[in-house]
């Protein structure tokens, strides 16, 4: 036999031991008498066609009045799917307990920022958690109020010399374009101008975030340890390199200078003054390492700015469609900016209920982040029924699924803000909006990612009135293979006209 025969053979002896493994692995569930879905290999049931990630493993819905839980494969992964929303409210709330972890990809040796606390487990993201939850008090969020109503300012005045030459603008960009330079003030302490300049550094590297092959990033999900043996990296190097040296020298000057701008710079400088090395003094806990720190900040950034602009983006889009809607919502605006002589404040904005109705609603229906993900940190009896979740096992929450449920939100595909009036609110079970997660390891930047969605349409509404054009895609059609939800070739066409 020659070398050549030899390999093939080789090959076709890997590829079948590999099938074969694949097929014990795929009994995991039947073995155990739980509903699941068909998996195929080599993906199991990440389904070879083009569809956003939100809508993974829909089907398992059909289960719905059998069982809480729906059994499927990533790769030949077992992950839990549960369906039942009094399931997921144990899961994220009561016994939480057992779920505090992801499991998602942590590499600290080579990949430095992706020990953040959306990644980190166990003590680890309780430590980190405790220590910067207090950013987003509403004292906090009163004092960074202002520093986002500067940014909305030249917001407004970027848009509007933008339509004096072309009414039909992207929205995709000028929106990320704004989150961009929130976040950079508020978590970063920057002037960051990417409104005025697009190429603007911050921008830039925002937008290298995401430039991670989704492939890498499933397989770095499905196999940590392998992952980890490959020295591989969810985040690409020169964006770490930009956070950590961003991070140290803003600290340095701060420092040196003995500047306070009260945001989360201040935070990270002052958790570190109260801690020592080792952790062990009376009173003090572990210096976070320059890394650590770069990590939350980078987080902070990454979580900040796609999110929210996610979340204008398709508000708008929506109110561009339901004319009757936007200008319900323009008539609010104007009726407590009235009130409160013009000036936009924090009790003013907390004062348009529909237009948080509104935001609502277009988080039902566009959730920027279609899955929660959960690990059992032990085995769990799934109650009612004779079903363990065995430990180290994932569990995957289906919340757009759960979000375009007939029987939770008649005719779902109609965008309706009176959905969440308090009285509709009320009637609903807790788990049937789930846009921030649930239980202690909710969304902590919930209260400024509203904060700054509800400043940005405010402005946007009162000045502008939003409409289709040719280019806007109706229906909406969405981006295959992204993390975060998005129009395809993530860009957005509106037709924008000043009041
Ligand atoms: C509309 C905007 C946003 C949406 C829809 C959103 C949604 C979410 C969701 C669904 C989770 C997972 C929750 C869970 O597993 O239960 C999460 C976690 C997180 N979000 Fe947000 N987010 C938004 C904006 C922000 C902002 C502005 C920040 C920070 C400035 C932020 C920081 C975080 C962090 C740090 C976590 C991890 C929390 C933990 O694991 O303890 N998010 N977010």
């Amino acid at each position: 036999m020659d070398c050549l025969s030899i390999a093939c053979s080789a090959v076709i002896v890997l590829i079948t031991f590999v099938y074969l493994i694949f097929k014990w692995k795929y009994s995991y569930w039947k073995v155990r008498g739980v509903q699941y879905l068909e998996p195929s290999f080599p993906l199991g049931n990440i389904p070879f066609k083009k569809i956003h990630f939100s809508k993974y493993f829909v089907d398992a819905f059909k289960y719905k009045q059998q069982t809480p839980l729906v059994g499927v494969y990533l790769f030949a992964v077992p992950v839990a799917v549960p369906i039942s929303l009094d399931l997921i409210q144990s899961i994220l709330v009561k016994d939480f307990s057992s779920f505090h972890d992801r499991g998602a990809y942590v590499n600290e040796v080579d990949d430095p920022l992706s020990a953040h606390m959306f990644n980190l487990d166990g003590e680890k993201w309780k430590a980190v958690r405790t220590k910067l939850s207090p950013t987003f008090t509403s004292g906090k969020m009163k004092f960074m109020f202002s520093t986002v109503v500067e940014v909305v300012e030249r917001f407004n005045y970027t848009l509007a010399n933008l339509i004096k030459v072309e009414p039909e603008v992207e929205v995709i960009d000028l929106l990320e374009r704004f989150t961009t330079d929130v976040i950079g003030s508020c978590a970063f302490g920057i002037e960051c101008n990417s409104l005025e300049d697009p190429n603007f550094i911050f921008r830039y590297y925002g937008r290298k975030v995401s430039e991670v092959s989704p492939f890498r990033h499933l397989f770095v999900g499905a196999f940590p340890n392998l992952a980890r043996r490959l020295h591989m990296r969810a985040v690409r190097k020169d964006v770490a390199d930009f956070f950590i040296e961003t991070v140290r020298k803003t600290i340095d000057y701060r420092v040196k200078n003995h500047i306070r701008r009260n945001d989360f710079m201040d935070l990270l400088i002052d958790i570190n003054k109260d801690s020592d090395e080792s952790g062990e003094g009376a009173g003090t806990s572990k210096k976070l390492s320059l890394e650590d720190m770069a990590a939350q900040a980078f987080l902070f950034f990454v979580a900040g700015f796609e999110t929210s602009s996610a979340t204008m983006v398709f508000c708008l889009y929506e109110l561009a469609l339901n004319s009757d809607i936007q200008e319900k919502c323009r008539q609010e605006i104007n009726g407590v900016l009235t009130k409160y002589n013009g000036n936009l404040t924090y009790e003013a904005i907390k004062e348009m209920t529909y237009v948080d109705q509104t935001i609502k609603e277009t988080l039902r229906q566009y959730p920027p982040i279609g899955f929660l993900i959960r690990k059992a940190v032990r085995d769990y009896p799934v109650p009612d029924t004779k079903v363990v979740i065995k430990k180290g096992m994932e569990v995957f929450i289906p919340l757009h699924r759960i979000h375009h449920d007939p029987e939770i939100y008649p005719n779902p595909e109609k965008f309706d803000p009176d959905r969440f009036s308090p009285e509709k609110v009320k009637n609903r079970h807790t788990e049937s909006f789930l846009a921030f997660g649930d239980g202690p390891r909710h969304c902590v930047g919930q209260r400024f990612a509203k904060m700054q969605t509800r400043i940005g349409l405010t402005t946007l509404l009162k000045n502008y009135r939003f409409k289709t054009c040719e280019k806007t895609p109706v229906p909406m059609v969405f981006e295959t293979f992204r993390g975060i939800i998005s129009p395809k070739g993530s860009k957005l066409f509106l037709k924008v006209e000043r009041i």
